[in-house]
């Protein structure tokens, strides 16, 4: 079976963390990050702006690099970066911080840099290569002014800009809104322009101009003025100045600007250009970089932090976060108010639970995992995770397949300057061993994970092969909670099915007529003749009720053949935790017992509240699977599936469509169906909750949802699935 896809919490990963630091060169871990985030940009945005958002920690640290290696290799960059936390950065930060080359930092609030200065807000504050002073957390490095390599080097940059943007031969705000064709490569190459003949002032007073520069146009160098770099970097608020202007060149070219290339007229022909913003299909160039809180989010986010994320998630543009989209708890998926929206998440060193469940698949986008070359330290957490018991009964591979997430900067080549991989010939010494609680380990449930919802059946076979469901549910008033589980069971393959009504004779529906092979008959009828019937599983608590019948018949399944599995869902679970009688009686049965609860049901099996239980779902997952010593299906959005010896996971399938009544009838019922098949608990619980959420999957895929889907499709769509193997 492939390997499962590992998930840590940030205590597993400050763990392997400390432990491979101690191995390496110092900074190293963070240039393996930044690199792998700069071959993703590189990969996924090979051209545009890239806006780097930089918090006070490590994640800002990562970004830092990032900034610096795409600087390096001649991309455009702007990085805005939070004050410093009183006790100053972290070490790695700090070289980070120091390494920062002149003019990539931003003052004031973020701007996205499409070039049209109107926008950009006050003081330049989207100047590109403007060297600024104090506020926005800049003040530490502002020394560039007077710093002759550092100006050297801002000013390079500068003329590499302004030639660039000397070639577009416009300004960019005023051309692009309306003259589209109006604008043509000129015969001014950057070739032309030297630092001897022209400076970046001079090609700002020319090229930042609001005039607009017509077809056919030269831009001369005789009409520069005899301005020195200096009165360039000596008044950076200088609003005719090209840093004031932003940088036209980024949003304008088609690929990557660079001393010598001519700008793509025909794009504006195209129409690929739009306030501003180059277009590639309907999403525009250019990527805004989330790298201001990761792992070490520990409180309420500030109201600058919730200011930038908000202009961030208001722009037209990819998101790519670092580690965990900021304002997410990585472990618990729990948002913030404010919390990046990213499109996409690069994670490191392994998964991280938190983007899988609760609000984490909404924020995460899509999740890519490097495990910074650390696999021998994920393989020792996760085998050492097993030592302590995780992986009993499991049926995982319990080794993370993060080996398999190979460091993408290595992988393509990506020259990103001679500083970009310190220490990545050295390799980690992999660790004697690790020890994790078990909290901190879990794994992803996928199609992968569960083959045996597969395996194709014997011919040599009959309905008795397949288990014998029982089914008590469906109150008087509810027996449409009866009919969804047993449907569902029916569908996902169960031999038999009874239909325990929740009801005495006569009962008010004597026959499943769109399912006559359902054998219905009241709750007491069922559990007598239990024996005879050779019932050997009970699904019980849809829609049962919770009066004193109720709590006799759930008493009786509890108490009478213990050897029988037990999926117990709804009232079930109310009348469960209330009880220390069934409690006492269902911790004996030797069956597999499975707990279906959403949170409200989950904080009834604790005696604590829902918040309590939403705030750390595995936590939760994993306090009733123990407490009861049972299998545990926490439902919801990244529903957590765990077993009585707290080996969690998170299911990777289903969609809001499943937020409508029934489907937690329809999942019980296949879940019951699957134990009655004979799977192993781990496929058969995992199993059905995935597999429930894939036909959610496809329903949605087939239009039928999100929106109007009906528990009943879920069954159909399910079946499907599952004979198309
Ligand atoms: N260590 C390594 O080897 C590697 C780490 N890596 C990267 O580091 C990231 C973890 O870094 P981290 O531990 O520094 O945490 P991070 O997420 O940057 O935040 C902590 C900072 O934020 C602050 N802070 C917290 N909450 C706040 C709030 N609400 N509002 C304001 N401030 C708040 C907190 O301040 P403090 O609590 O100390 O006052 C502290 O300054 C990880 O996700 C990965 O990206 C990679 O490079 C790989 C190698
Ligand atoms: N937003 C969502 N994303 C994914 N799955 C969901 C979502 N909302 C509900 N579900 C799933 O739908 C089912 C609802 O179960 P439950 O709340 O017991 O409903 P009912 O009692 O009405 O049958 C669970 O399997 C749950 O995980
Ligand atoms: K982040």
């Amino acid at each position: 079976m492939p390997a499962s896809p590992l998930l840590l919490t940030s205590t597993a990963l400050r763990r392997i963390e400390t432990d491979a630091a101690a191995t390496l060169p110092p900074g190293t871990l963070m240039d393996r990050a930044a690199r792998s985030a700069a071959a993703r940009i590189a990969t996924s945005w090979p051209s545009g702006a890239v806006v780097v958002l930089c918090g006070p920690g490590n994640n800002g640290g990562d970004g830092l690099v990032l900034a610096r290696m795409l600087h390096e290799a001649g991309r455009h960059v702007k990085v805005w970066a939070l004050p410093a936390s009183d006790a100053g950065r972290p070490e790695d930060a700090q070289r980070a911080w120091d390494a920062l080359p002149a003019g990539l930092l931003q003052s004031g609030e973020p701007v996205w840099p499409v070039g049209n200065a109107g926008t950009e807000g006050a003081g330049g504050a989207g100047g590109f290569g403007q060297v600024e002073s104090a506020a926005g957390g800049f003040g530490e490095n502002d020394s560039a002014a007077g710093d002759p390599g550092l100006r050297s080097e801002a000013l390079s940059a500068a003329l590499r800009d302004a030639a660039s943007a000397a070639e577009i031969d416009t300004d960019a705000g005023a051309a692009l809104d309306a003259t589209a064709g109006d604008v043509t490569p000129t015969e001014v190459t950057a070739d032309d322009v030297t630092a001897d003949d022209v400076t970046a002032a001079d090609l700002a007073g020319d090229v930042a101009s609001r005039e607009p520069v017509e077809r056919g146009d030269t831009v001369s160098t005789d009409l520069l003025a005899d301005r020195s770099d200096a009165d360039l970097l000596a008044d950076p608020s200088d609003s005719n100045s090209l840093f004031a202007e932003g940088d036209p060149a980024d949003d304008l070219s088609n690929e990557p600007l660079s001393t010598g290339t001519l700008f793509d007229a025909p794009l504006l022909d195209q129409g690929r250009i739009t306030d501003g913003l180059l277009l590639d299909g309907d999403v525009p160039r250019g990527v805004i970089v989330d790298a201001l809180f990761g792992i070490g989010l520990t409180r309420p986010l500030d109201a600058q932090a919730q200011a930038w994320i908000t202009w961030a998630n208001a722009q037209p543009v990819a998101r790519l976060a670092i580690d965990v989209p900021s304002g997410l708890n990585g472990d618990t998926g729990a948002a913030q108010d404010a919390c990046v929206q990213a499109t996409h998440t690069l994670t490191f060193i392994a998964d991280k639970p938190g983007l899988h469940t609760r609000a984490g698949s909404d924020v995460a986008g899509t999740i890519e995992v490097d495990d910074l070359q650390l696999a021998a330290f994920v393989d020792a957490s996760a085998e050492a995770g097993l030592g302590a018991g995780l992986g009993a009964g499991l049926g995982v591979d319990a080794k993370a397949d993060a080996k398999a997430n190979a460091d993408v900067g290595l992988e393509i080549g990506l020259n990103i300057g001679a500083n970009a991989g310190a220490g990545d010939d050295v390799t980690a010494a992999a660790p004697s061993s690790t020890d994790l609680p078990t909290n901190d380990i879990g794994h992803l449930i996928r199609k992968a994970d569960v083959p045996s919802l597969f395996q194709s059946r014997k011919n040599d076979t009959h309905k008795g092969s397949y288990g014998t469901l029982a089914v008590l549910a469906g109150a008087p008033g509810m027996t449409g909670a009866a009919l969804l589980a047993s449907r569902a069971a029916l569908l996902t393959g169960a031999g038999k099915i009874f239909v325990a009504l929740a009801d005495t004779p006569p009962l008010s529906l004597p026959c499943d007529p769109m399912h006559p092979e359902l054998m219905v008959r009241d709750a007491a009828g069922v559990l007598d003749a239990a024996d005879a019937l050779g019932v050997d599983t009970w699904v019980a608590g849809c829609g049962l009720g919770t009066d004193d019948a109720a709590k006799g018949w759930l008493t009786r399944v509890l108490q009478e053949r213990p050897d029988a599995n037990v999926v117990l869902d709804a009232d079930a679970l109310t009348l469960l935790g209330g009880d220390q009688v069934m409690q006492a009686a269902f911790r004996q049965r030797k069956g597999i017992k499975v707990l279906t609860p959403h949170p409200l049901e989950a904080s009834r099996l604790l005696g604590s509240d829902t918040h309590a239980v939403q705030a750390d779902r595995i936590a939760a997952a994993c306090a009733i699977a123990a407490r009861y010593g049972a299998w545990v299906v926490l439902k919801g959005s990244g529903t957590i599936v765990c077993s009585p010896s707290g080996a969690w996971r998170i299911n990777t399938s289903g969609n809001p469509g499943l937020a409508t009544a029934g489907t937690g009838d329809v999942l019980s019922g296949m879940l019951g169906a699957l134990l009655a098949q004979g799977l192993l608990p781990e496929e058969a619980v995992a199993g059905g909750v995935w597999l429930h959420g894939a036909a959610a999957d496809r329903l949605v895929e087939q239009g039928i949802g999100p929106i109007g889907l009906s528990a009943s499709e879920v069954a159909q769509a399910a079946r499907w699935i599952r004979n198309q193997g």
